[in-house]
């Protein structure tokens, strides 16, 4: 099967300083991958490359064949790529519902001229749109919020929040940075629900960056492990948590000795 996502040798330095060399690995449809690895791997460099926030300095990368690489994030919305945010990056000072509507906004059809004539056909879609959104917010348990400032709600709320703007988009791709970040016990089984029943209903592909490998494990296909910005191993996420090399990135290389 083509892949959905498909990256190869994606190098990325920062001056002299290598973030990520030859990262090579492919998505296909419909699977949940997870990309792992201890802080400062460089997990979140790769997805700001495969999101255009990041230009990587060499490789590819390609959504369903076709090359992004210097793609503005805005038009790789357009493309069916939705992402998260390790800190949700809201409009505080706007509602719940106006921030998750924003999720929408690519849906719309025509352009800024008919939106802005207000014309029929774009006014139905508004509606629809804004009941999706409504429904989004009443799985997540959070309609009660809709009217309500963004910034009056806690973090857990806020992750909440940015999951559902990211899912009214109607993503093929979409990237998760650490969604289980700062959340409770019971937000983070409830957050597995959400994406289990996403997958179930959506034909969506989805990457998860997450140190929370009780989440990894429920839900992922297959794990990629970064360790100092290469790629150290790929397969599932039980072996990926007893393979030696794994363990040494995590733990040291005592750790595995001990283990011996
Ligand atoms: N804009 C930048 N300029 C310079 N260095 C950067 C930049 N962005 C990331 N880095 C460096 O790249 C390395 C990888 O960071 P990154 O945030 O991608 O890791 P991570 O695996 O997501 O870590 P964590 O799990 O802690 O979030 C770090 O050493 C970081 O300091």
């Amino acid at each position: 099967m083509a892949a959905r996502l498909s990256l190869g040798d994606v190098s990325l330095h920062f001056g002299g300083v290598m973030v990520l060399e030859d990262v090579t690995f492919d998505v296909e449809p419909g699977v949940i991958l997870g990309l792992v690895g201890p802080n400062g791997a460089g997990k979140t460099s790769l997805f700001n490359c495969i999101s255009g926030h990041y230009k990587p300095s060499g490789g590819s990368v390609t959504i369903d064949g076709i090359e992004v690489v210097g793609t503005a994030p805005s038009s790789l919305a357009r493309h069916g790529l939705a992402r998260t945010f390790q800190h949700p990056a809201l409009q505080l000072d706007a509602t719940v519902l106006q921030n998750v509507l924003l999720g929408g906004h690519t849906r719309l059809p025509g352009g800024p001229v008919s939106w802005s004539l207000r014309l029929p056909h774009t006014r139905r879609a508004e509606r629809e749109i804004r009941a999706e959104a409504l429904g989004l917010l009443r799985r997540e348990q959070l309609e009660w919020a809709a009217g309500r400032p963004a910034e009056e709600l806690s973090h857990g709320l806020h992750k909440g929040i940015e999951l559902c703007r990211a899912l009214l988009a109607k993503p093929a791709l979409l990237l998760l940075d650490e969604p289980a970040a700062g959340l409770s016990h019971g937000e983070v089984e409830q957050l597995i629900d959400t994406i289990r029943r996403v997958r179930a209903e959506e034909d969506i592909t989805i990457v998860v960056v997450e140190h929370h490998m009780g989440l990894i494990s429920a839900l992922t296909d297959r794990v990629v492990v970064l360790d100092h910005g290469r790629k150290l191993m790929e397969g599932t996420a039980a072996q990926a948590q007893s393979d030696p090399r794994v363990i040494e990135a995590y733990l040291g290389k005592d750790a595995v000795d001990d283990a011996a």
